[in-house]
């Protein structure tokens, strides 16, 4: 039975040595300042930005944003907690919100926000063109070819498969529930949760009825589509995740979808400006589809089918300001909740993602994920690797399998996955 208990847990802090949260703000987010360092060659005024915030990880304090910010930036940031959290240690605030607030500060070091030469330039851009570009890349892209021949509903799970495992930059086209496992001594499955039926229940083939699809989709004021149902055109927001070796197979994803009449519209969420090192933006999702252009075969026909629907207004790309905060999604705003509500079902990828979606807490790993998620406006899923902490809507007996597997690690490595979905 799921905890249904209504009591919110203890926020995630990063202030325990030892703790995974820790190890990030602690070591992580300086090795990441290095890396940016040497992806180009900054200028000394930059290359000491970048020192004083190396400095500031390791025994400083959250500083207000600089006077010279955007005013709308520093507006937002104001709502976002900024007077509350200046001042203080980025090891005693939410661990959430240091993490969020350290890549608009990476980003003021290296002069993103301009003006001038850098302004505009994603420091992480050398790192997600490598992936991008990487031999597995061609490999995973001309595995596609394969595909082709198997049964619709297998080709449909396997690409929901490629893009749950992409969030682990592994786009290995699963075909099995298990995933990528974790050794033959592990006693539970890489997935440890799977409601992909309910998922596909929102989502049937074009020519079926969903009896659970949303009556309030964007049917009056949105253009007419082919395979539109009576109650409105089937509108997947999807959630996205990192760039590179996520983005693709989600874009694929997207694409199956559409040519298999599942949904009539999509419309993907990428952040605004770069953050948490590889997440997608609006750049990245042109170099994604210019790399299913080039990679010939199955691959270009997604692309070529996704090109279109980008032209057509069928799928269209987001990047809310609200995308980048530091925040859970339950203090979205109105206007993104009202996009949310429209949606058929709304899809968020990865492990970011999901601690916004259920709240970045110290959660019984029982409690219930519809619970956690009933105040998001619509129909929500969630699909991600296992890559911190945060953890609900598990049963009692894959905890304590989880446990008892002695592999303390399982909440934060990657190697277990949950497609969860409140209808
Ligand atoms: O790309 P994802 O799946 O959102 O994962 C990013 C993850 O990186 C971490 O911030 C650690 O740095 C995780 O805790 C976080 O959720």
């Amino acid at each position: 039975m799921p905890d249904t208990s209504s009591e919110p847990a203890p926020v995630i802090i990063g202030n325990e040595p030892g703790a995974f949260p820790h190890g990030v703000l602690a070591e992580r987010h300086p090795a990441i300042i290095r890396q940016v360092r040497d992806a180009f060659p900054y200028d000394p005024e930059r290359r000491r930005a970048l020192d004083a915030l190396l400095a500031s990880c390791a025994d400083g304090v959250i500083e207000p944003l600089p006077v010279d910010a955007d005013a709308r930036d520093r507006r937002r940031w104001a709502d976002w907690g900024m007077d509350a959290y200046a001042g203080r240690s980025w090891f005693d605030v939410p661990w959430l919100w240091a993490e969020s607030h350290f890549y608009r500060r990476l980003l003021d070091a290296v002069g993103y926000f301009g003006p001038g030469v850098w302004e505009g330039l994603d420091p992480f851009r050398p790192a997600k063109l490598a992936e991008l570009d990487a031999p597995e890349t061609d490999e995973e892209l001309a595995a596609l070819d394969a595909l082709a021949d198997l049964p619709t509903d297998e080709r449909t799970r396997a690409l929901l498969h490629g893009s749950l495992w992409g969030n682990r930059a592994d786009l290995g086209f699963r075909l099995s529930d298990s995933g990528p496992g974790t050794g033959t001594k592990d006693r539970v499955p890489a997935l440890v949760t799977d409601d992909s039926d309910v998922l596909w229940s929102l989502l049937p083939p074009a020519g079926t009825s969903a009896s659970g699809r949303s009556a309030s989709g964007p049917s009056a004021s949105g253009p007419s589509a082919a395979g539109t149902s009576a109650t409105g055109p089937t509108t997947l927001c999807l959630v996205a995740d990192n760039a590179g070796r996520e983005l693709v197979p989600d874009l694929l994803l997207v694409s199956h979808l559409l040519g298999r009449g599942r949904i009539d519209r999509a419309v993907l969420h990428v952040k605004p400006y770069p953050y948490y090192v590889s997440d997608a933006t609006p750049a990245d999702v042109l170099d994604a589809l210019r790399r299913l252009g080039a990679a010939g075969g199955a691959a270009a026909v997604y692309g070529d089918r996704l090109w279109t629907a980008l032209t057509d207004g069928r799928v269209t790309v987001r990047a809310h300001p609200f995308s980048c905060a530091p925040l859970p999604y339950a203090d979205m705003p109105d206007d993104l909740r009202a996009e949310f509500a429209a949606a058929t079902v709304t899809v968020l990828k990865g492990d970011l993602n999901y601690r916004r979606l259920v709240g970045d807490r110290w959660w019984s790993p029982t409690t219930s994920f519809a619970d956690a998620t009933a105040y998001f406006p619509g129909p929500v899923a969630a699909l991600r690797t296992l890559k911190s902490d945060v953890i609900t809507g598990l049963t009692a007996d894959t905890e304590a399998a989880l446990v008892a597997n002695g592999e303390q690690r399982w909440r934060t490595s990657g190697t277990h996955a949950l497609i969860q979905v409140r209808r």
